[in-house]
């Protein structure tokens, strides 16, 4: 088995850890929530949000649908973070499409629909890459929050979105063909028949700087790359085969080294669970609201023992799905968690603070 970076980095960050300790004695009881969940949570449900960018089935390179996709994909994930505001529901961004309100992170694919349906390229990396095609003033137009009484917040860091969209889109259209689809068949051609979902993430990490989420923790650099897995992820989901006796077009080995991604809502959950336990001093920082800065100690160890635990869970898991388990998946674990988080919120059920970091990696 291949050295899983990520992993590794979560157990160095949760030996001795101060600010948070991992209770193994809550696993049991979620794991068998979990495995009922996935007797009908397949990578299928990602087709069925209606604010994705579905490929034709089945598969095919070629088709235009399927680089669109790939473009959409790369284009979500390098702007997939900090959402979070303090503004409440009625000011916190958010934007309509289809008669509905979208906020969080829906609020960032309701931008993309809008956009697309209104037939402007916003997710091609040859548009949104130039300056000249795209300027930083449509970009904000873009992004501009829905109108209702009271004034909405706009999206937090569109500086460094903007940032983001230049870098990446520079480095596609310079190298790549303009498009994630080159990205993908330049990982084939390194890899061959032998290429895997980790190979990848390393590759986005390694290309692009702005999905380098790696942090120098007592006296090591730890890889949370939470971006780059999620961009794997879905990628993943998204081309998953509708008929399971094919193998997976982009994927044949899977995503199973792959971890949870280290976001702000999961960890919120596991903490709900009582399967992440605070310190008092943390405990104290996330009900008081309190911002922790990127980088600091408490941070990577929410987020290391964020991976560490789903890994633990998802043992638990496959071991009470015996033979149904070769699905099972920190990411589908992790998938799953998200939606559950989702829900809880909805339903306005109360949980724990989540960490207020105001970071670009998640
Ligand atoms: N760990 C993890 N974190 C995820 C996602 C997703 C969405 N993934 C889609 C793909 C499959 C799923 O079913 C979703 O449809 C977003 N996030 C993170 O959440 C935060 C936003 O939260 P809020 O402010 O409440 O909207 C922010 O850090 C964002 O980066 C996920 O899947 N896993």
């Amino acid at each position: 088995m291949a050295i899983i970076p990520v992993l590794e980095s979560a157990q160095f960050i949760c030996k001795d850890n101060p600010h948070i300790t991992i209770n193994e004695q809550a696993i049991p009881a979620i794991a068998r929530e979990l495995s009922e969940t996935l007797k009908t949570y397949t990578p299928h449900v990602w087709r069925e949000q209606s604010l994705h960018n579905i490929p034709v089935v089945p598969y095919d390179p070629y088709h235009r649908s399927t680089w669109e996709t790939l473009d959409w994909l790369f284009f979500i994930s390098t702007l997939n973070f900090s959402f979070w505001s303090d503004a409440g529901s009625v000011r916190r961004f958010a934007v309509d499409w289809n008669g509905q309100t979208w906020d969080g992170y829906y609020s960032l694919l309701a931008v993309v629909k809008r956009a697309l349906e209104a037939g402007v390229p916003i997710t091609s990396p040859s548009f949104y890459g130039d300056p000249a095609k795209c300027s930083d003033k449509q970009l904000r137009k873009f992004f501009a929050p829905c109108d209702d009484k009271l004034p909405r917040e706009n999206l937090p860091l569109m500086n460094q979105r903007i940032k983001f969209l230049r870098e990446v889109g520079g480095i596609l259209n310079q190298h790549y063909g303009g498009s994630f689809a080159g990205f993908l068949n330049e990982w084939g051609e390194k890899y061959g028949s032998l290429r895997s979902a980790l190979q990848l993430v390393q590759m986005v990490a390694d290309t692009f700087p702005c999905y380098r989420d790696q942090w120098p923790y007592k006296g090591q650099v730890v890889k949370l790359w939470k971006r780059a897995q999620i961009l794997v992820a879905e990628t993943w989901a998204a081309f998953h085969p509708t008929d399971p006796s094919l193998p997976h077009p982009i994927f044949p080995h899977g995503i199973r080294e792959l971890t949870m991604f280290a976001d702000y809502r999961v960890p919120q959950l596991l903490m709900h669970y009582d399967l992440l336990i605070p310190s008092p001093s943390l405990s104290l920082k996330l009900s008081t609201k309190a911002d922790i800065s990127p980088g600091a100690e408490e941070e990577i160890a929410i987020r290391g023992a964020s991976v560490l635990s789903v890994n633990l869970l998802r043992q638990e898991v496959q071991r009470l799905r015996g033979k149904e388990s070769d699905d099972t998946s920190d990411v589908m674990l992790d998938f799953c968690l998200w939606d559950e988080a989702k829900r809880l919120e909805r339903m306005g059920v109360e949980m724990p603070e989540a960490m207020r970091v105001r970071g670009v990696f998640y």
